[in-house]
């Protein structure tokens, strides 16, 4: 029996129905075309993802399909091994073009992905992968980086069409079984809801009002959360384009009254892609120091020092409601990421791949283009950027002086006076019993600040001077430096 042909539009980081070019390009062929997620244990599983990430990526497709179901499409969600739904797939059906986006991913993915290729040629399917962003695949250095990416983000915003003869409905083995959909269904209410429609919700509000103190606020762990674009996750996962939400911040007409902000947020949609750039040149940074020279330098890495860092029960206050409000609603903002590592890093003396994955399965906007580049830049594996090393208490009375944030996360320290909250540990018994207030069940700092903070300083300076990473500063350089003369902010 003649095989019916077909096109497949394969789904990653790309979870919207518009600004879509590999779902435009299934709809400009003349043959039907399926649109598939695929669930993979063999990727699920690894130690980079987490089950808020799964149910972010259900209930992205549960949007898709909400919309698309107008147009008779339905984007179908596969649990399996990709190379096995392609097997079936091919079986079954005369597979002509595979649309998709390429992926700036972990080793497995990548991995994969060259089998795929190999099996698609066997096959005689044409996999066609498209620039994602203005990430570029195969560049060894940044010239015309920036021109290239002002390009991409000024090019006309796609508009999809779904015509409904082109869908194509098919029996298959690898419907996700339901214990495994039961848990995606779940979704904790402190999570930012996923999907198109609340990614746009969130972006036209930072631009109406929200953000109008994004600059004054962006490191401020309590006010971050109102002024700052919150849509993070709505481009890791691809609910949002790059390019959709530049080119809305750059034409709304709130740019002109709240310049600053504005600026400061179309800047950063530039980062998103310039750290993803640096992965998709070195996507060894999953599990190798950018720097290579910082393979040598040893830590401590002592297990209860990391406990508690990961369950926010160090004794410092800031660390601690942190880490909790990062466990419960999966968002906290830059400087707190930067302090969560600096500190994990420097004064716990722990090797960054020892707290990587705890981040990034917390962080509901985990893209590990960004979160390793930037995991690292904090650890100061990279060599080339100026070492931060946050000190916690600092961080607290500049950030959050009446202790707002800290009482929120940690209840326990609720009852104490503002001038303590900081420092807990300097209330002395008299200071209690004076407060009329009971001493809470919170433990004393775990490190002494001061002396840890010194002697990481110390120690990494000390490393920086080594030849190993002096001559690796190079290349680094060299690889993923944006040159002087092309380089424009946005
Ligand atoms: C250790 C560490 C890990 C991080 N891991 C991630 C991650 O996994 N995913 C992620 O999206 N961001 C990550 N960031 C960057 C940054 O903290 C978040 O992008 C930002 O807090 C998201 O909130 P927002 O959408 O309100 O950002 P806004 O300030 O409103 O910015 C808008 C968008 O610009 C991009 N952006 C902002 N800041 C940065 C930055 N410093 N570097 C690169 N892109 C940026 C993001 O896509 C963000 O959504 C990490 C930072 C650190 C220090």
């Amino acid at each position: 029996m003649k095989k019916t042909k077909l096109n497949i539009v394969w789904l990653k980081r790309d979870l919207r129905t518009q600004d879509h070019l590999p779902l435009k390009k299934a709809e400009e062929s003349t043959l039907p075309y399926l649109i598939i997620y695929i669930l993979e244990p063999s990727v699920t599983s690894f130690k980079d993802t987490s089950q808020r990430h799964l149910q972010f990526i259900y209930h992205s497709v549960v949007s898709m399909n909400n919309y698309l179901k107008a147009f008779n499409h339905k984007v179908e969600l596969l649990y399996g091994e990709a190379l096995d739904v392609f097997s079936y797939l091919n079986d079954r059906f005369e597979i002509k073009e595979i649309f998709s986006y390429q992926e700036s991913g972990i080793e497995i993915t990548f991995t994969r992905d060259i089998k795929l290729k190999n099996v698609f040629n066997q096959y005689s399917i044409k996999w066609n992968e498209y620039q994602k962003d203005g990430v570029i695949r195969g560049i060894n250095n940044r010239l015309g980086w920036d021109e290239s990416w002002k390009k991409t983000m000024t090019s006309a915003v796609i508009k999809n069409e779904f015509d409904p003869s082109k869908s194509f409905q098919f029996e298959h083995p690898f419907t996700p079984p339901a214990s495994v959909i039961n848990s995606l269904k779940k979704y904790n209410k402190n999570f930012q809801p996923a999907g198109e429609t609340n990614a746009w919700k969130y972006l036209a509000s930072f631009a109406a009002d929200r953000g109008k103190n994004y600059h004054k606020h962006i490191s401020k762990p309590t006010e971050s959360r109102k002024s700052c674009g919150r849509i993070s996750p709505y481009l890791a996962w691809g609910n949002l384009s790059i390019r959709q939400s530049y080119q809305y911040l750059y034409k709304h007409p709130n740019k002109k009254i709240y310049g600053r902000a504005f600026h400061g947020i179309l800047t950063r949609l530039k980062w998103h892609c310039h750290f993803i750039q640096k992965f998709e040149t070195e996507c060894e940074y999953e599990y190798i120091c950018v720097n290579r020279g910082f393979e040598t330098l040893t830590h401590e890495n002592n297990n209860k020092l990391l406990n508690a860092w990961k369950i926010g029960n160090t004794g410092f206050p800031l660390i601690d409601a942190t880490m909790r409000c990062l466990i419960q609603t999966g968002w906290i903002n830059f400087r707190m990421r930067a302090m969560l590592v600096s500190f994990l890093c420097h004064h716990l003396d722990q090797d960054w791949r020892r707290g990587v994955f705890h981040l990034a399965n917390l962080f509901l906007d985990y893209e590990p283009g960004i979160h390793f580049t930037q995991f690292q830049m904090q650890a100061g594996t990279t060599g080339v950027n100026t070492v931060r090393i946050y000190n916690p208490v600092k961080q607290s009375y500049d950030h959050d002086p009446k202790g707002v944030f800290i009482k929120k996360w940690v209840p326990e320290l609720k009852d104490i006076p503002e001038r303590y909250i900081h420092e807990p540990w300097k209330m002395t018994k008299l200071d209690f019993a004076f407060n009329n207030i009971e001493e809470p069940m919170y433990p004393n700092p775990i490190i002494n600040l001061e002396e840890r903070g010194k002697a990481a300083r110390l120690k990494i300076y000390s490393h920086r001077k080594t030849d190993a990473v002096i001559n690796d500063k190079n290349r680094i350089l060299v690889l993923h430096t944006i040159r002087k003369n092309t380089s424009k902010a946005i």
